[in-house]
């Protein structure tokens, strides 16, 4: 089984947005993002840490706000950022606070800010092909798929998970690669039967060892999208002991699509500070 390296991935994206972060310096421009955190999970936790020193080395200001309490405090901070000419990037991080959809909190960020496509418009123009910030995960996917050389044109693709951060955009973002999509969830029937007959299986569900040997045809290729923190650590969704000897390739976590994720986010953060311009 290959192991698809993911921070090596990273670094070479990275070169790139370094460039253009030295070029944006020319006109005296920082390209700065705002990490709303509005929850004390712990994998968000994680991704701000490994947002703040993954930006520290690209040359991307970060500022992170934690809006206390109700929702009406979410929408406050989001309706300020959105106005604020120095801020370019804005992502909130799931999990929301209780009753509250992606759908409602996204429209508070402008589609020239949503730099983790979570506007409904962003996921709309994705849907038909229209240029639009995709969630990074999503996006992070369908680009180590690229690179690895994983072909994607007629091949058979199941996302398992429905959420509207990973598995809807990366659906669209697979689709839009002519990839033959199936779209898998809690209430899908003989779950690894329909991830057993894909060429590529993405898993983006968030319980640890889900994907088992079952679930993996000959060859295929797993992109493993889980961060689950557990006593033991950072974990996929995936049961690696299990499907190493089956699986052709595999996105390890660490190492693996959260790399490749952050870059991304930092990647668009440097496109929407030149786009303000
Ligand atoms: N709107 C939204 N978009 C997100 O993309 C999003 C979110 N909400 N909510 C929280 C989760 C979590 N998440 C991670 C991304 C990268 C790493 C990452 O890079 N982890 C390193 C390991 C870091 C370590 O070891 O501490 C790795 O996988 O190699 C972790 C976690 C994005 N999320």
């Amino acid at each position: 089984m290959r192991l698809l390296d993911g921070r090596a991935m990273a670094a070479e994206i990275g070169r790139g947005v370094v460039d253009e972060v030295e070029r944006l310096a020319e006109t005296d421009v920082t390209p700065t993002l705002a990490v709303v955190v509005p929850s004390a999970d712990p994998a968000a936790l994680s991704y701000v840490q490994v947002i703040e020193r993954t930006a520290g080395k690209v040359g991307v200001a970060v500022q992170v706000h934690h809006p206390a309490g109700g929702p009406d405090e979410l929408a406050a901070v989001l309706d300020k950022l959105a106005v604020d000419r120095a801020v370019h990037g804005v992502l909130v991080q799931t999990p929301l606070p209780a009753g509250r959809t992606a759908g409602e909190v996204g429209v508070r960020i402008p589609p020239v800010k949503d730099v983790d496509g979570m506007n409904p418009l962003s996921l709309g123009r994705l849907a038909l092909g229209l240029p639009a910030f995709p969630s990074a995960t999503a996006e992070a996917v369908v680009e180590i798929l690229r690179r690895a050389e994983v072909p994607l044109a007629g091949a058979r693709a199941c996302v398992i998970g429905r959420g509207p951060v990973v598995g809807k955009p990366a659906a669209l973002l697979l689709l839009a690669e002519d990839a033959t999509v199936t779209v898998c969830h809690s209430r899908t029937k003989d779950l690894a039967t329909v991830a057993h007959e894909a060429d590529i299986v993405v898993a983006a569900v968030g319980q640890p060892k889900l994907v088992g040997a079952g679930f993996v045809r000959p060859g295929a290729t797993v992109v493993d999208v889980g961060t689950n923190v557990t006593d033991a650590g950072l974990v996929g969704d995936v049961d690696v002991d299990a499907i190493a000897p089956v699986a052709g390739a595999l996105t390890p976590v660490p190492g693996g699509v959260g790399p490749v994720t952050t870059m991304l986010l930092l990647r668009n953060t440097v496109l929407a500070a030149r786009h303000s311009r």
